[in-house]
Parts: structure tokens; C-alpha cells; sequence
């Protein structure tokens, strides 16, 4: 856990870099701050490991109050990570991944396994890259031995500035996904300094959009991209924002439209009855276990002989419930589908179309500034009025 408590840092020469600044992030939360440049965040970031000292307040790492430890013994309790993320430029790659346990005073054996370890966590194959030097690395795979090195010795907090900021867009991207699914493994309690909303948005638990010196809003990406809390957020996080929370809202069951559904081995008869029972023009077919087949349109279950099967097409497009809306949103494109199939696991919950997806979008930005379920909002929909 780290929290501020009024804290203030004002420069020698008068610069008030960060103001009263109270927050908290919470054990094993990934926290952005993120914000233009110049507005304090690397000065918040620097405070927690002391290599600033705030003017006034208190900050607590892990229930203590930092300004009554040692700074070195303190640093060895956190993990950092910054862009240009300084490697030793003289030492292997296993030798800088095991730098803080070496000094703490790990046995050098046991050190090493561990930055093995964790070099395979990053995934760099200790084997085919412990033994290179720096220089033999891309910026990518330095950032992430950067990573390695600061989890080495297993600390239960994590300041990042920038880390990804020095590689091109592919790549961060990647070290982006990687850092989730490492991170959903190890839990730390981690602080991010991002000035990119988009990074902001996709990695944090919860963000803090800085103005100079301030936090304008501190919550999570969703309520912060469907309900900005001042027009200065609005305008920092953009006129798009209604695409951007379309990557942090999980589809949920509650979205989904209920087509008919029929059965590989029906017989086409029963199938048309079904589908013109709705006034459908397709359904969706299911197989004996109730996993999804595919679907079949209403002209072809017209026939009168055998069974769905000898009609039924395949469907690629299918989510599982509580991926994110813009992947349906990409997987309806990508197929040139004009819905995709939401499963729970192998069944089949229904599925989601452009008309409900943008409900879905609706609803929970309703459901973020009213404080209620998204199941809750009473939604009026242009398919109403
Ligand atoms: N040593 C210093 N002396 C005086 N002013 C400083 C010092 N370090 C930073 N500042 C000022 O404090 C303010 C906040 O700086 P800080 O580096 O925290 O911003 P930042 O949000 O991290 O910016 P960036 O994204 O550009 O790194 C800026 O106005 C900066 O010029």
C-alpha cells in the first residue's frame, strides 16, 4: 500500500511541482498517474522511493511512514523502473537482473536463479539472452530485463516512469500486454507514470489525471472516459473518449440480444417453425452439447427434408462474456459479421449486435455516473421513441 497525506513539493526556486496531494493505492493495485508534462507526476513518483523529498505531508509504503527509513534500505524495498532504464552497460544481462538480491546479499547462486527466473517471467529465455550484454538487446528486451531486474528481489512495490515510452508503438504495445499478465501473476502494489491516456487507460486498476500540481480525477478508466469530472479531464483524455471505453467495458450477460436457437441434428421443419415463430431471419445453431456450431439463415430452413446440419454455417466471431466491447466491436469487422456469439466458457449466453453493443456503452456510462448496476439503467433507446 502507498498513500499520500497532504503532501506538497515546492522546488527551491519556487516551483510548486505537486500541492496537497492525498491519495492512496491500494495492496496489489496498479495505479497511472498520468497528465501533460510538467504537471508533477515523475516529482509524485520520485517522493515515494525518496530520491525527492516532499516539502510537507506524509507518505506511507506498506503502513510506514518513509521520511523515518533508510533511503538505500528503502530502495531496496522498491522496485523501479524508469525509461531509460540504465543497465549496467559492462555487466550480463543475468548480472544486472540479479543486481538488488546481489545487494542484499543473496548467495550469488540463489540470486541468479532467481533473476533466471524472472528473465523467463519477462520472456527473454535466460538461456539464449542471460549472457548477452545490453548493447546485444533491442529496446524492447531491455525494457524488459528493466522489469526482471526490478522484481528480482520479490518487493511489494513498483514505481514505473515511463518504462515504455523510448519503444515504437508495435512494441509497447506488446510490453504492454505482457506487463498485464505478469502483473495479474505477482500483484504489486504499483504507481505508473504514463503521459499517454491511452496506456493509462489500459493498464491501470484506477487512474489519476493530473493538472499542474493537482489530481482532477482519480478513478477507474471506465468512469473516467464516460464521466470526466471536469471539463480540463474531458478535454485531456479527448474528443474520442466514447471509443476508448469501448476497450475497458466487459460485455455482460445483460447486454445480449436472444436469437432463436436451434439444434445441429432438428429437423429443418422444426427449425422453420422456430425461426418463424420469432420473425427471425436467422438462428443460431448450437451442437449436441450446447456449444456453439453456427447459424443457419431462415430461406435455408425452409426445406422441407433433412436437418440443420446439412444447412448450418460456421461462425468465427464469438467472445467470451466479459471481454472487452472493442473486441466484439473488431471481431464484427474483422468477419464482416453483424453480430458475434458471447459463450460462458463452451456454452452459449446470446449474442451481441452493433444496435446492443452501443447500448451496452450507453447503459454503463448511465450506470458510472448514476453509481447503480449497468442492469439498472433505465435505457431509452432511439428503437423506443
Ligand atoms: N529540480 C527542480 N527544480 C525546480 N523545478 C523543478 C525541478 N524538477 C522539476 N521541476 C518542475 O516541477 C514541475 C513538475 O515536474 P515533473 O518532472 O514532476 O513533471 P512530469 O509531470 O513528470 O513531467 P514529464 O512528463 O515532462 O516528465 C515542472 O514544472 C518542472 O519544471
Amino acid at each position: 500500500m502507498i498513500r499520500f497525506e497532504h503532501v506538497t513539493k515546492r522546488y527551491a526556486d519556487g516551483t510548486t511541482a505537486v500541492d496537497d496531494l492525498s491519495f492512496e493505492v491500494a495492496e496489489g493495485e496498479l495505479v497511472t498517474l498520468v497528465g501533460p508534462s510538467g504537471c508533477g507526476k515523475t516529482t509524485t513518483m520520485k517522493m515515494v522511493n525518496r530520491l525527492i523529498e516532499p516539502t510537507s505531508g506524509r507518505i506511507l509504503v506498506e503502513g510506514g511512514d518513509i521520511a523515518e527509513a533508510d533511503p538505500v534500505q528503502l530502495r531496496r524495498r522498491i522496485g523501479y523502473v524508469i525509461q531509460q532504464i540504465g543497465l549496467f552497460p559492462h555487466k550480463t544481462v543475468l548480472e544486472n537482473t540479479a543486481t538488488v538480491p546481489h545487494l542484499l546479499g543473496w548467495q550469488r547462486k540463489k540470486g541468479r536463479d532467481r533473476a533466471a527466473e524472472l528473465l523467463e517471467l519477462v520472456g527473454l529465455d535466460p538461456s539464449v539472452y542471460g549472457d548477452r550484454y545490453p548493447d546485444q538487446l533491442s529496446g524492447g528486451q531491455r525494457q524488459r530485463v528493466g522489469v526482471a531486474r526490478a522484481l528480482a528481489a520479490d518487493p511489494p512495490v513498483l514505481l514505473m516512469d515511463e518504462p515504455f515510452g523510448a519503444v515504437d508503438p508495435v512494441v509497447r504495445e506488446h510490453l504492454q500486454t505482457e506487463f498485464l499478465r505478469l502483473q495479474s501473476q505477482v500483484r504489486k502494489t504499483v504507481l505508473f507514470v504514463t503521459h499517454d491516456i491511452e496506456e493509462a487507460v489500459r493498464l491501470g486498476d484506477r487512474i489519476a489525471v493530473y493538472g499542474s500540481g493537482k489530481i482532477e480525477q482519480f478513478d477507474t478508466p471506465a468512469s473516467v472516459l464516460g464521466a470526466p469530472a471536469t471539463p480540463y479531464v474531458a478535454d485531456f483524455v479527448g474528443a474520442d473518449r466514447g471509443l476508448k471505453r469501448l476497450s475497458v467495458t466487459p460485455i455482460e450477460p445483460g447486454d445480449l440480444e436472444q436469437p432463436p436457437v436451434v439444434h445441429l441434428d432438428d429437423p429443418l421443419p422444426k427449425a422453420a417453425a422456430r425461426l418463424a415463430a420469432d420473425g427471425a431471419r436467422w438462428a443460431v445453431v448450437l451442437d449436441d452439447a450446447d456449444g456453439l456450431h453456427g447459424w443457419i439463415p431462415a430461406d435455408a430452413a425452409d426445406g422441407t427434408e433433412g436437418t440443420v446440419r446439412d444447412h448450418a454455417r460456421r461462425m468465427e466471431a464469438w467472445l467470451p462474456v466479459g471481454a472487452p466491447l472493442k473486441q466484439a466491436f473488431s471481431q464484427m469487422l474483422q468477419h464482416d459479421a453483424g453480430w458475434v456469439a458471447v459463450l460462458d466458457g463452451e456454452r452459449f449466453l446470446g449474442v451481441l449486435t452493433p444496435a446492443r453493443l452501443h447500448e451496452a456503452l450507453r447503459r454503463s456510462i448511465d450506470a458510472d455516473a448514476g453509481g447503480i448496476a449497468r442492469g439498472d439503467v433505465d435505457l431509452q433507446t432511439v428503437a423506443d421513441v
